[in-house]
Protein backbone atom coordinates (compact mmCIF):
# COMPACT_ATOMS: atom_id res chain seq x y z
CA UNK A 1 0.00 0.00 0.00
CA UNK A 2 1.20 3.65 -0.72
CA UNK A 3 1.21 5.98 1.97
CA UNK A 4 -0.77 9.39 2.18
CA UNK A 5 0.29 12.18 3.09
CA UNK A 6 -2.41 15.07 4.52
CA UNK A 7 -0.26 18.37 5.47
CA UNK A 8 -2.55 20.29 8.01
CA UNK A 9 -1.63 23.36 7.09
CA UNK A 10 -0.81 25.92 10.59
CA UNK A 11 2.08 28.02 9.58
CA UNK A 12 5.40 27.48 11.27
CA UNK A 13 3.19 25.00 13.35
CA UNK A 14 2.39 22.79 9.99
CA UNK A 15 2.42 19.14 10.55
CA UNK A 16 1.55 15.93 8.39
CA UNK A 17 -0.33 13.54 8.94
CA UNK A 18 1.49 9.64 7.51
CA UNK A 19 -0.77 7.23 6.90
CA UNK A 20 -0.10 3.60 5.78
CA UNK A 21 0.80 0.33 6.23
CA UNK A 22 3.77 -0.86 8.65
CA UNK A 23 4.54 2.21 9.65
CA UNK A 24 5.04 1.07 13.24
CA UNK A 25 7.93 -0.95 12.18
CA UNK A 26 9.86 1.70 10.81
CA UNK A 27 8.89 4.20 13.56
CA UNK A 28 12.01 5.07 14.83
CA UNK A 29 13.44 6.33 11.68
CA UNK A 30 10.00 7.93 11.22
CA UNK A 31 10.08 10.39 14.55
CA UNK A 32 13.93 10.88 13.96
CA UNK A 33 13.04 14.82 12.12
CA UNK A 34 10.39 15.01 14.72
CA UNK A 35 13.23 15.04 17.30
CA UNK A 36 14.21 18.29 18.72
CA UNK A 37 18.09 16.93 19.26
CA UNK A 38 20.18 14.14 18.07
CA UNK A 39 20.34 13.07 22.04
CA UNK A 40 16.63 13.50 22.73
CA UNK A 41 14.88 10.69 24.18
CA UNK A 42 11.59 9.60 23.76
CA UNK A 43 8.70 9.14 26.46
CA UNK A 44 5.66 7.28 25.59
CA UNK A 45 2.28 7.74 26.67
CA UNK A 46 -0.21 4.31 26.17
CA UNK A 47 -3.21 2.55 27.42
CA UNK A 48 -2.29 -0.94 29.19
CA UNK A 49 -4.02 -2.64 26.61
CA UNK A 50 -2.63 -1.02 23.45
CA UNK A 51 0.70 -1.36 24.80
CA UNK A 52 0.56 -5.01 25.81
CA UNK A 53 -0.45 -5.93 22.19
CA UNK A 54 1.80 -3.32 19.95
CA UNK A 55 4.48 -2.11 22.93
CA UNK A 56 6.96 -4.62 21.51
CA UNK A 57 7.08 -3.68 18.29
CA UNK A 58 6.99 0.54 18.80
CA UNK A 59 10.22 -0.37 21.00
CA UNK A 60 12.13 -2.36 19.00
CA UNK A 61 11.75 -0.01 16.68
CA UNK A 62 12.93 2.61 18.58
CA UNK A 63 15.93 0.70 19.63
CA UNK A 64 16.69 -0.33 16.38
CA UNK A 65 16.75 3.72 15.86
CA UNK A 66 18.81 4.25 18.70
CA UNK A 67 16.40 6.37 20.59
CA UNK A 68 15.81 6.22 24.30
CA UNK A 69 12.50 5.35 25.35
CA UNK A 70 10.76 5.72 28.57
CA UNK A 71 7.04 4.19 28.57
CA UNK A 72 3.94 4.89 31.09
CA UNK A 73 0.43 3.55 30.92
CA UNK A 74 -2.56 4.54 32.43
CA UNK A 75 -5.63 2.21 32.25
CA UNK A 76 -7.65 1.74 29.02
CA UNK A 77 -11.02 4.06 28.90
CA UNK A 78 -12.37 7.13 29.06
CA UNK A 79 -12.22 7.89 32.92
CA UNK A 80 -8.37 8.07 32.29
CA UNK A 81 -9.09 11.20 31.19
CA UNK A 82 -8.65 12.64 35.08
CA UNK A 83 -7.04 15.21 37.18
CA UNK A 84 -5.74 12.05 39.03
CA UNK A 85 -4.31 10.46 35.58
CA UNK A 86 -2.42 14.35 34.67
CA UNK A 87 -0.66 14.64 37.61
CA UNK A 88 0.30 11.03 38.04
CA UNK A 89 1.70 10.95 34.50
CA UNK A 90 3.03 14.44 34.86
CA UNK A 91 4.84 13.21 37.78
CA UNK A 92 6.49 10.02 36.43
CA UNK A 93 7.90 12.12 33.55
CA UNK A 94 9.14 14.15 35.81
CA UNK A 95 10.78 11.71 38.07
CA UNK A 96 12.49 10.31 34.94
CA UNK A 97 13.92 13.95 34.07
CA UNK A 98 12.06 14.49 31.23
CA UNK A 99 13.25 17.83 29.58
CA UNK A 100 11.89 19.95 26.86
CA UNK A 101 13.88 18.68 24.05
CA UNK A 102 12.41 15.33 25.10
CA UNK A 103 9.72 14.01 22.36
CA UNK A 104 6.16 12.84 24.08
CA UNK A 105 4.57 10.06 21.90
CA UNK A 106 0.98 9.71 22.27
CA UNK A 107 0.59 5.84 21.47
CA UNK A 108 -2.92 4.66 21.85
CA UNK A 109 -6.24 5.96 20.94
CA UNK A 110 -8.44 9.49 21.61
CA UNK A 111 -8.08 9.10 25.41
CA UNK A 112 -4.32 8.76 25.36
CA UNK A 113 -3.95 11.60 22.28
CA UNK A 114 -6.03 13.71 24.47
CA UNK A 115 -4.62 12.85 27.70
CA UNK A 116 -0.59 13.50 26.28
CA UNK A 117 -1.21 16.72 24.22
CA UNK A 118 -2.40 18.05 27.20
CA UNK A 119 0.87 16.61 29.27
CA UNK A 120 2.94 17.77 26.60
CA UNK A 121 1.37 21.34 27.06
CA UNK A 122 1.99 21.41 30.36
CA UNK A 123 5.24 19.56 30.99
CA UNK A 124 8.03 22.42 32.18
CA UNK A 125 5.86 24.70 29.62
CA UNK A 126 5.76 22.60 26.92
CA UNK A 127 7.29 19.59 24.90
CA UNK A 128 6.65 18.92 21.64
CA UNK A 129 4.46 16.20 21.33
CA UNK A 130 3.81 12.30 18.34
CA UNK A 131 0.84 11.32 17.72
CA UNK A 132 0.39 7.43 17.06
CA UNK A 133 -3.25 7.03 16.77
CA UNK A 134 -4.48 3.22 17.21
CA UNK A 135 -8.09 2.98 17.12
CA UNK A 136 -10.39 4.36 14.00
CA UNK A 137 -11.22 7.08 16.10
CA UNK A 138 -7.74 8.55 16.47
CA UNK A 139 -6.80 8.35 13.37
CA UNK A 140 -9.83 10.19 11.43
CA UNK A 141 -10.49 12.64 14.18
CA UNK A 142 -8.53 12.83 17.24
CA UNK A 143 -5.15 12.90 16.35
CA UNK A 144 -5.34 15.95 14.46
CA UNK A 145 -5.96 19.36 15.16
CA UNK A 146 -4.53 19.97 18.72
CA UNK A 147 -7.39 19.92 20.63
CA UNK A 148 -6.38 18.27 24.22
CA UNK A 149 -8.48 17.40 26.99
CA UNK A 150 -9.32 16.01 30.44
CA UNK A 151 -12.97 15.53 31.90
CA UNK A 152 -14.14 17.51 34.77
CA UNK A 153 -17.08 16.02 36.88
CA UNK A 154 -18.78 18.41 35.39
CA UNK A 155 -18.86 17.58 31.76
CA UNK A 156 -16.62 16.48 28.78
CA UNK A 157 -13.18 18.17 27.69
CA UNK A 158 -13.70 20.65 30.21
CA UNK A 159 -10.11 21.37 30.73
CA UNK A 160 -7.58 21.47 28.06
CA UNK A 161 -5.41 23.48 25.72
CA UNK A 162 -5.31 23.86 22.51
CA UNK A 163 -1.61 21.60 21.55
CA UNK A 164 -0.68 20.91 18.15
CA UNK A 165 1.21 17.30 17.65
CA UNK A 166 4.32 18.02 15.24
CA UNK A 167 3.54 14.53 12.80
CA UNK A 168 0.86 12.15 13.30
CA UNK A 169 1.47 8.32 12.17
CA UNK A 170 -1.73 6.27 11.43
CA UNK A 171 -0.86 3.16 10.92
CA UNK A 172 -4.23 1.22 9.39
CA UNK A 173 -2.37 -1.85 10.53
CA UNK A 174 -2.74 -1.87 13.84
CA UNK A 175 -6.81 -1.62 13.53
CA UNK A 176 -6.69 -5.55 12.62
CA UNK A 177 -6.54 -5.49 16.67
CA UNK A 178 -9.15 -3.41 17.49
CA UNK A 179 -12.46 -4.62 18.69
CA UNK A 180 -15.49 -4.59 16.85
CA UNK A 181 -17.37 -2.30 19.44
CA UNK A 182 -14.43 0.28 18.54
CA UNK A 183 -14.85 0.41 14.98
CA UNK A 184 -17.94 1.20 14.87
CA UNK A 185 -17.68 3.90 17.50
CA UNK A 186 -15.29 5.23 15.17
CA UNK A 187 -16.71 4.96 12.54
CA UNK A 188 -19.65 7.21 14.05
CA UNK A 189 -16.83 10.29 13.36
CA UNK A 190 -16.16 9.06 9.53
CA UNK A 191 -19.77 9.65 9.17
CA UNK A 192 -20.14 13.16 10.69
CA UNK A 193 -17.33 14.28 7.83
CA UNK A 194 -20.38 13.13 5.38
CA UNK A 195 -22.78 15.06 7.23
CA UNK A 196 -21.02 18.20 7.99
CA UNK A 197 -19.88 19.16 4.06
CA UNK A 198 -19.02 15.81 2.02
CA UNK A 199 -22.62 14.70 0.89
CA UNK A 200 -20.75 12.75 -1.88
CA UNK A 201 -18.35 10.89 1.25
CA UNK A 202 -21.83 10.55 2.85
CA UNK A 203 -23.29 8.46 -0.49
CA UNK A 204 -19.97 6.39 -0.71
CA UNK A 205 -20.43 5.46 2.72
CA UNK A 206 -24.05 4.50 2.38
CA UNK A 207 -22.46 1.50 0.24
CA UNK A 208 -18.74 1.11 1.77
CA UNK A 209 -19.79 0.62 5.36
CA UNK A 210 -19.55 -2.94 5.28
CA UNK A 211 -15.88 -3.19 3.69
CA UNK A 212 -14.91 -0.18 5.86
CA UNK A 213 -16.01 -1.81 9.24
CA UNK A 214 -14.53 -5.08 7.97
CA UNK A 215 -11.22 -3.84 7.19
CA UNK A 216 -10.42 -3.57 3.48
CA UNK A 217 -7.65 -1.76 3.66
CA UNK A 218 -8.34 -0.04 0.35
CA UNK A 219 -11.69 1.74 1.42
CA UNK A 220 -10.10 1.83 4.87
CA UNK A 221 -7.21 3.80 3.80
CA UNK A 222 -9.80 6.30 1.34
CA UNK A 223 -12.09 6.80 4.37
CA UNK A 224 -9.54 7.83 6.45
CA UNK A 225 -7.74 9.80 4.34
CA UNK A 226 -10.67 11.83 3.47
CA UNK A 227 -11.74 12.32 6.91
CA UNK A 228 -8.38 13.73 7.52
CA UNK A 229 -8.19 15.86 4.63
CA UNK A 230 -11.98 17.18 6.22
CA UNK A 231 -10.58 17.92 9.72
CA UNK A 232 -7.09 19.53 8.69
CA UNK A 233 -8.91 21.90 6.44
CA UNK A 234 -11.23 22.79 8.99
CA UNK A 235 -8.53 23.13 11.59
CA UNK A 236 -6.40 25.14 9.24
CA UNK A 237 -9.09 27.70 8.60
CA UNK A 238 -9.98 28.25 12.27
CA UNK A 239 -7.67 26.56 14.67
CA UNK A 240 -9.38 27.64 18.04
CA UNK A 241 -12.75 27.53 17.31
CA UNK A 242 -13.93 30.79 16.56
CA UNK A 243 -15.82 29.95 13.96
CA UNK A 244 -16.49 27.00 11.53
CA UNK A 245 -14.06 24.34 13.23
CA UNK A 246 -17.48 24.09 15.39
CA UNK A 247 -18.81 22.21 12.75
CA UNK A 248 -17.00 18.95 13.85
CA UNK A 249 -18.37 19.04 16.89
CA UNK A 250 -22.12 17.75 15.03
CA UNK A 251 -23.63 15.81 17.30
CA UNK A 252 -21.34 16.59 20.21
CA UNK A 253 -23.54 18.79 22.30
CA UNK A 254 -26.16 15.67 22.66
CA UNK A 255 -23.43 13.49 22.62
CA UNK A 256 -21.51 14.68 25.37
CA UNK A 257 -24.31 15.56 27.68
CA UNK A 258 -25.48 11.50 26.92
CA UNK A 259 -21.78 10.73 27.89
CA UNK A 260 -22.04 12.97 31.15
CA UNK A 261 -25.29 11.02 32.20
CA UNK A 262 -23.50 7.65 32.14
CA UNK A 263 -20.63 9.24 34.02
CA UNK A 264 -17.70 8.32 31.80
CA UNK A 265 -17.81 4.60 33.03
CA UNK A 266 -17.70 2.96 29.52
CA UNK A 267 -21.33 2.23 29.52
CA UNK A 268 -21.85 4.35 26.42
CA UNK A 269 -18.71 5.58 24.20
CA UNK A 270 -17.95 8.68 22.97
CA UNK A 271 -18.06 7.69 18.96
CA UNK A 272 -21.30 5.59 20.56
CA UNK A 273 -23.04 8.69 21.97
CA UNK A 274 -21.98 11.10 18.98
CA UNK A 275 -23.81 8.97 17.01
CA UNK A 276 -26.81 9.26 18.57
CA UNK A 277 -26.40 12.98 19.23
CA UNK A 278 -25.68 13.05 14.99
CA UNK A 279 -29.07 11.77 14.62
CA UNK A 280 -30.51 13.79 17.61
CA UNK A 281 -29.21 17.16 16.18
CA UNK A 282 -31.47 16.11 12.26
CA UNK A 283 -34.36 15.15 13.64
CA UNK A 284 -34.04 18.51 15.84
CA UNK A 285 -33.46 20.18 12.40
CA UNK A 286 -36.27 18.47 10.52
CA UNK A 287 -38.37 19.59 13.69
CA UNK A 288 -37.39 23.06 13.03
CA UNK A 289 -38.56 22.50 9.50
CA UNK A 290 -34.88 23.24 8.30
CA UNK A 291 -34.09 19.92 7.41
CA UNK A 292 -35.79 16.93 4.90
CA UNK A 293 -37.54 14.26 6.22
CA UNK A 294 -35.77 11.54 3.99
CA UNK A 295 -32.52 12.76 4.95
CA UNK A 296 -32.87 12.08 8.14
CA UNK A 297 -34.20 8.51 7.62
CA UNK A 298 -30.47 8.08 5.18
CA UNK A 299 -29.08 9.55 8.44
CA UNK A 300 -30.70 7.57 10.86
CA UNK A 301 -30.22 4.43 8.38
CA UNK A 302 -26.60 4.36 8.22
CA UNK A 303 -26.08 4.74 11.82
CA UNK A 304 -28.34 1.65 12.36
CA UNK A 305 -26.34 -0.52 9.26
CA UNK A 306 -23.21 0.72 11.07
CA UNK A 307 -24.49 -0.57 14.15
CA UNK A 308 -25.28 2.73 16.36
CA UNK A 309 -27.95 3.96 17.79
CA UNK A 310 -30.16 6.35 16.24
CA UNK A 311 -32.05 6.87 19.30
CA UNK A 312 -31.39 6.89 22.92
CA UNK A 313 -33.14 4.20 23.81
CA UNK A 314 -31.25 2.11 20.94
CA UNK A 315 -28.01 2.77 23.22
CA UNK A 316 -29.53 0.33 25.41
CA UNK A 317 -28.28 1.98 28.73
CA UNK A 318 -31.24 2.49 30.39
CA UNK A 319 -33.36 6.00 30.86
CA UNK A 320 -32.48 9.32 30.48
CA UNK A 321 -33.96 12.55 32.19
CA UNK A 322 -34.28 15.31 29.32
CA UNK A 323 -34.06 18.36 31.92
CA UNK A 324 -30.32 16.34 33.10
CA UNK A 325 -29.31 16.16 29.89
CA UNK A 326 -30.51 19.90 29.36
CA UNK A 327 -28.44 21.01 32.13
CA UNK A 328 -25.29 18.78 31.13
CA UNK A 329 -25.33 20.87 27.47
CA UNK A 330 -24.97 24.18 29.34
CA UNK A 331 -21.36 23.09 29.99
CA UNK A 332 -20.81 22.83 26.16
CA UNK A 333 -17.60 24.95 25.25
CA UNK A 334 -19.84 26.42 22.90
CA UNK A 335 -22.09 28.13 25.19
CA UNK A 336 -22.02 32.06 24.32
CA UNK A 337 -23.65 34.54 27.08
CA UNK A 338 -25.35 31.76 28.52
CA UNK A 339 -26.94 30.18 25.58
CA UNK A 340 -26.65 27.21 23.76
CA UNK A 341 -25.30 26.95 20.26
CA UNK A 342 -26.08 23.81 18.53
CA UNK A 343 -24.73 22.71 14.95
CA UNK A 344 -27.66 21.99 12.80
CA UNK A 345 -28.22 20.61 9.50
CA UNK A 346 -29.94 21.93 6.24
CA UNK A 347 -29.44 18.26 4.48
CA UNK A 348 -26.92 15.28 4.63
CA UNK A 349 -23.67 17.38 3.92
CA UNK A 350 -25.09 21.01 4.58
CA UNK A 351 -24.93 21.49 8.84
CA UNK A 352 -24.25 24.96 9.77
CA UNK A 353 -23.64 26.39 13.43
CA UNK A 354 -26.42 27.90 15.42
CA UNK A 355 -26.30 30.46 18.18
CA UNK A 356 -28.52 31.21 20.77
CA UNK A 357 -30.63 28.31 20.93
CA UNK A 358 -33.99 28.84 22.69
CA UNK A 359 -34.35 26.30 25.35
CA UNK A 360 -37.85 25.47 25.87
CA UNK A 361 -38.34 24.08 22.24
CA UNK A 362 -35.15 21.96 23.02
CA UNK A 363 -36.75 20.89 26.16
CA UNK A 364 -39.55 19.66 24.68
CA UNK A 365 -37.89 17.35 22.30
CA UNK A 366 -35.55 15.85 24.62
CA UNK A 367 -39.06 15.36 26.34
CA UNK A 368 -39.69 13.16 23.33
CA UNK A 369 -36.95 11.97 22.46
CA UNK A 370 -36.44 10.14 26.30
CA UNK A 371 -39.42 8.55 25.36
CA UNK A 372 -38.88 7.53 21.74
CA UNK A 373 -38.54 3.39 21.33
N1 LIG B 1 -9.11 15.77 20.47
C1 LIG B 1 -10.05 15.56 19.58
O1 LIG B 1 -10.18 16.27 18.57
C2 LIG B 1 -10.98 14.40 19.77
C3 LIG B 1 -11.79 13.98 18.70
C4 LIG B 1 -12.62 12.88 18.89
C5 LIG B 1 -12.63 12.20 20.10
N2 LIG B 1 -11.80 12.63 21.09
C6 LIG B 1 -11.72 11.88 22.35
O2 LIG B 1 -11.21 10.59 22.06
C7 LIG B 1 -11.65 9.68 23.06
C8 LIG B 1 -12.14 8.42 22.41
O3 LIG B 1 -11.07 7.85 21.69
P1 LIG B 1 -11.10 6.33 21.23
O4 LIG B 1 -12.42 6.02 20.67
O5 LIG B 1 -9.88 6.11 20.44
O6 LIG B 1 -11.07 5.57 22.62
P2 LIG B 1 -9.87 4.95 23.52
O7 LIG B 1 -8.67 5.75 23.44
O8 LIG B 1 -10.49 4.70 24.84
O9 LIG B 1 -9.60 3.55 22.82
C9 LIG B 1 -10.65 2.64 22.74
C10 LIG B 1 -10.28 1.26 23.29
O10 LIG B 1 -9.57 0.57 22.29
C11 LIG B 1 -8.36 0.03 22.83
N3 LIG B 1 -7.40 0.07 21.74
C12 LIG B 1 -6.83 1.16 21.20
N4 LIG B 1 -6.11 0.83 20.12
C13 LIG B 1 -6.21 -0.49 19.98
C14 LIG B 1 -5.71 -1.43 19.05
N5 LIG B 1 -5.01 -1.05 17.99
N6 LIG B 1 -6.00 -2.74 19.23
C15 LIG B 1 -6.77 -3.14 20.26
N7 LIG B 1 -7.30 -2.30 21.17
C16 LIG B 1 -7.02 -0.99 21.03
C17 LIG B 1 -8.04 0.90 24.01
O11 LIG B 1 -7.27 0.21 24.96
C18 LIG B 1 -9.43 1.25 24.53
O12 LIG B 1 -9.88 0.21 25.38
C19 LIG B 1 -12.74 10.39 23.84
O13 LIG B 1 -12.22 10.79 25.08
C20 LIG B 1 -13.05 11.60 23.00
O14 LIG B 1 -13.51 12.67 23.76
C21 LIG B 1 -10.99 13.70 20.95
O1 LIG C 1 -11.63 18.77 16.65
C1 LIG C 1 -12.71 19.29 16.91
O2 LIG C 1 -12.87 20.52 16.86
C2 LIG C 1 -13.86 18.46 17.31
O3 LIG C 1 -14.87 18.98 17.75
C3 LIG C 1 -13.73 16.98 17.15
C4 LIG C 1 -14.63 16.17 18.07
O4 LIG C 1 -14.86 14.93 17.42
C5 LIG C 1 -13.99 15.84 19.41
O5 LIG C 1 -14.80 14.95 20.11
C6 LIG C 1 -13.62 17.02 20.27
O6 LIG C 1 -12.81 16.61 21.35
C7 LIG C 1 -14.81 17.71 20.87
O7 LIG C 1 -14.41 18.96 21.22
P1 LIG C 1 -15.04 19.79 22.43
O8 LIG C 1 -14.46 21.14 22.20
O9 LIG C 1 -16.51 19.77 22.28
O10 LIG C 1 -14.59 19.14 23.67
ZN1 LIG D 1 -15.81 13.55 18.80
Amino acid sequence: MTEDIVRVDLGKRSYDIVIGSALIDTFGERIKDALPKPTSRAFILSDDAVWGIHGERALKSLDASGIPAIVKTVPSGEASKSFANLETVLEHFIAEEAERNDLLIAFGGGVVGDLSGLVAGLMKRGMPFVQVPTTLLSQVDSSVGGKTAINSRHGKNLIGLFNQPVLVLADIDMLSTLPPREWRAGYAEVIKYGLIDRPDFFDHLETATDAILAGDKAELAKAVKISCESKAAVVAADETEQGKRALLNLGHTFGHAIERARGFDGRVLHGEAVATGMAMAYRYSRQLGICPGQDVVRVERLLAKSGLAPTLAALNTGDFDANELLSHMYQDKKVESGALTLILAKGIGNSFVQKGVDPEPLRAFLEVETKLA
